[in-house]
Order: C-alpha cells, then sequence, then structure tokens
C-alpha cells in the first residue's frame, strides 16, 4: 500500500520520488503509468508540509495569519517583526538552504502591527537547481501554520518605460512564462486537502489589497512612484536578452524577475489572499546598446532595494494594520 497518499490501493511502491500502483493510480493523471518523470508534488506529501508546519507552530507558540516573502534585499521586512522567533532554514526539517546574497536564509514568526506573521527572510529559486514546487512548498507550510495572507514581494527590471528605478509596482497579474514551458509548481498527482486538481487564476492578486496599497501611497506622499502591472517570471540566472525583453513587452509585461509567479500559484491553490509587489531595481533596456552600465546586476539590485527598503517596510507595515484592524 502506497504511504503517501498518491497510489489508490495495494500494490503502489515508491522507487526514489517515482510512484507506482499495480492497480493503476486514480490520484492524478498518472493512471498506469509505471514511471513517473517528474512527481514534483510527491516531494513534500501533506504530512512532511504538515510535520514542518507543527515544527514551527509549536516552537513559536503563534498561529501566524499573514505571510511574508522578502524578495532580494529585502530582508529588512522581517526586521520589522516584534518578539521574533527566528527558525534557521538549516535547523527547520526537511527545508531547503538558501544560496543566494541577499537571501539571509531563515524564518520569522511574531507580531507586525499587532497582527500575527510570519516571514521568509530568504526565497527558494529555480536557478538554485530546486524543481518549482520545492520553491513555492513553504506557501502550504504556511498555510498550514494557518496563513490567510501571503505578501509575496520581489526585485524586478522595469520593462514598462514609465517605470523608474526605485519604483514600486503592486502586481494585478502575471504571464507565467515556465508554466508556457510546461512547468508547474503543481505538477503530479494533485492532493486535494491543498486544492483543486485545475485551479482557476483569474483575480489571483487581491484587488481590496491594491486598492488599499494604491491609498496607502497616496498618504505616504509616493502615489507617482507606485504603479500596478503585470509581472512575469523567468528561469534565471541569467538576466534578458533585448530580444527577449520586447517580446515579454508585447506581451503586456511591465515587470521581470525569476520568482513569486510559482509562490502565488500554490498560495491561490490552497485559497490564500495574495498582494504582491515589485520593487523596481533596474530599468530592462529595449534597445542595443554598448554601455556597460545599461546592463543588469545583481549589485544594482541590491544597492536599490537597501535605499528603497524604509518605504517598502512602511507599506507593508500599513497594509498590515489595516488588515488587522479590519478583523482583529
Ligand atoms: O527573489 P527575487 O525575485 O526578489 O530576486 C530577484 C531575482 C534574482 O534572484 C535576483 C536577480 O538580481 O533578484
Ligand atoms: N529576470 C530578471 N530578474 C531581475 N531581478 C531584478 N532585476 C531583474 C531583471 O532585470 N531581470
Amino acid at each position: 500500500m502506497c504511504s503517501r497518499d498518491c497510489c489508490s490501493g495495494p500494490g503502489g511502491s515508491h522507487r526514489g520520488n517515482a510512484c507506482t500502483d499495480k492497480k493503476g493510480a486514480k490520484s492524478g493523471s498518472l493512471a498506469g503509468e509505471k514511471i513517473i518523470p517528474t512527481p514534483q508534488s510527491l516531494l513534500y506529501p501533506y504530512e512532511v508540509i504538515e510535520e514542518i508546519a507543527d515544527f514551527i507552530t509549536k516552537g513559536s507558540g503563534m498561529r501566524p495569519r499573514i505571510g511574508i516573502i522578502c524578495g532580494s534585499g529585502l530582508g529588512s521586512l522581517a526586521d520589522m517583526i516584534q518578539d521574533p522567533k527566528i527558525f534557521e532554514y538549516e535547523k527547520i526539517p526537511n527545508f531547503p538552504v538558501s544560496t543566494v546574497e541577499g537571501h539571509a536564509g531563515r524564518l520569522v514568526v511574531g507580531t507586525l502591527e499587532g497582527a500575527t506573521v510570519m516571514a521568509m527572510q530568504g526565497r527558494f529559486h529555480f536557478y538554485e537547481g530546486y524543481p518549482l514546487a520545492k520553491c513555492s512548498m513553504p506557501v502550504r507550510v504556511m498555510k498550514l501554520c494557518g496563513v490567510e495572507y501571503l505578501f509575496a514581494t520581489n526585485a524586478a527590471g522595469g520593462i514598462n518605460p514609465r517605470f523608474a528605478v526605485g519604483d514600486i509596482m503592486l502586481m494585478h497579474d502575471h504571464v507565467n512564462m515556465l508554466g508556457f514551458a510546461g512547468n508547474s509548481p503543481l505538477q503530479g498527482p494533485n492532493d486535494p486537502r491543498f486544492g483543486p486538481r485545475f485551479p482557476a487564476l483569474v483575480n489571483s492578486y487581491n484587488k481590496d489589497l491594491i486598492n488599499k496599497a494604491i491609498e496607502i501611497g497616496k498618504a505616504m506622499g509616493i502615489e507617482s512612484n507606485i504603479h500596478v502591472g503585470v509581472y512575469s517570471c523567468l528561469g534565471g540566472p541569467n538576466y534578458e536578452t533585448i530580444a527577449e525583453l520586447k517580446a515579454l513587452r508585447m506581451m503586456g509585461v511591465d515587470a521581470v524577475g525569476m520568482s513569486t509567479v510559482h509562490e502565488v500559484i500554490t498560495a491561490r491553490h490552497c485559497d490564500m489572499k495574495v498582494f504582491a509587489f515589485s520593487l523596481i531595481t533596474n530599468k530592462c533596456a529595449t534597445e542595443y546598446s554598448d554601455k556597460k552600465d545599461e546592463e543588469a546586476n545583481h549589485e544594482e539590485v541590491m544597492a536599490v532595494a537597501k535605499n528603497r527598503q524604509k518605504a517598502c517596510c512602511e507599506l507593508v507595515s500599513r497594509l498590515i494594520r489595516e488588515i488587522h484592524m479590519a478583523s482583529p
């Protein structure tokens, strides 16, 4: 009998992560298959996610309501948390490690503006060699910890010519380029305890939260630096060619990065409310040029994030205050 709830009856077994079911699996689209090439969703069965969530809720004595993912150089969002309980990723059972500069690799649980929160100071990217299901696994951990709202932040290149370095783009939609190529964090057998086999993604980005963030931007006096737009995630780690940037612009993409989309898909699959924004850390050139200073680089990304962390922190904390005040 398969112990992972992915096979339907006696005779099911696993070889590595591959699930074989002699009776013919009913748990996804894999009926009758003896070898499953990329059973991403089997990497972290429900019970494993549950164990990680228990470790965090018992270790912190809290059931956080809001989850925050800090983008590159935006780790200071987690530094705002009061009475923090800190979990280094390497000490959390079954957790991956962060390998990117600007992603500290720890989970911070505590309160912010009265609300219980948990923040990832360091996310996992596809280009680090992690499958998408592993990159977004912490979102499911958040869900089982009690999180209702996901705040996902990222550093991104501005493709929309109206965007300036340091601006903030509130995400109202995305173009999932990795999905175009047949990749999804939900690939593999579906566990309905997380969500449906075929989740809809229209209205993924909560409109009320976007509108509240716009109002907060006005109150902060930074309305001219706030935009609403479409983000796209590419696999990275290389930045884009001019031809790729032109193509993305034609598709209606305003900002490009290497994260967030698979986290949002995973969050919407398990019915979390999503708020996400991109800090525009560089302007993407869409014309050919020999100028070296027009090329994207991670040092610039980090420097801009550091310069703009105060505004990003204020936006996040004010929005969390509004959520908490509306329903404590
Ligand atoms: O984690 P995010 O999406 O904020 O980081 C972006 C994408 C790459 O990791 C890095 C490139 O500079 O910044
Ligand atoms: N893909 C991508 N990711 C980024 N992260 C920060 N800037 C960029 C960029 O220009 N392109």
